[in-house]
């Protein structure tokens, strides 16, 4: 039987190639997708804990709707950007594999340093928005 790229007998077993046939299995994809980055990627495990500690301040000081707003653009960006570096990071070393090229260090490159920026604009939303707390904790009673 000649098997094409449109062929939805797979075998159980033999690894999918073909289109997801329903939502729950795109889900799980989608779910497989988040839990390989987080366990290949170390800057996303420390992404996450950061995310977590800021929640958790929120939380404490009972920050604004508007504050809560920000705070969650700040950590969905640098997510986000994490994600785009770890897609890049596996085109270039499927494309290029092991040998040295030059445009696979401007992409690696530039692909590390849009998580960098939303990082930085991270830190900046969250100085803003702790700075008053923080004078709070630390002025004399
Ligand atoms: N095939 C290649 N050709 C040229 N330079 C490369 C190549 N692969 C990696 N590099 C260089 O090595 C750096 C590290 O690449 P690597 O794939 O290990 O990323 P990484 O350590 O997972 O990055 P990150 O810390 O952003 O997750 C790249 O930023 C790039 O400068």
């Amino acid at each position: 039987m000649h098997l094409d790229s449109h062929d939805k007998h797979i075998t159980p077993g033999q690894p999918q190639i073909d289109k997801n046939q329903n939502f729950r299995q795109s889900f799980g994809h989608a779910i497989g997708g988040v839990w390989l980055v987080i366990k290949k990627e170390r800057n996303m495990r420390f992404h996450l804990l950061m995310s977590i500690i800021v929640v958790a301040l929120g939380l404490w000081f009972k920050i604004g709707r508007s504050d809560w707003l920000w705070i969650s653009v700040a950590i969905f960006s640098v997510i986000t950007a994490e994600f785009l570096n770890t897609i890049v990071e596996s085109i270039v070393d499927l494309v290029v594999g092991k040998s040295y090229h030059i445009l696979a260090k401007t992409a690696k490159d530039v692909a590390a340093a849009s998580t960098l920026v939303a990082a930085f604009f991270a830190v900046v939303i969250g100085l803003i928005i702790f700075e008053p707390y923080i004078w709070f904790l630390l002025s004399p009673k």
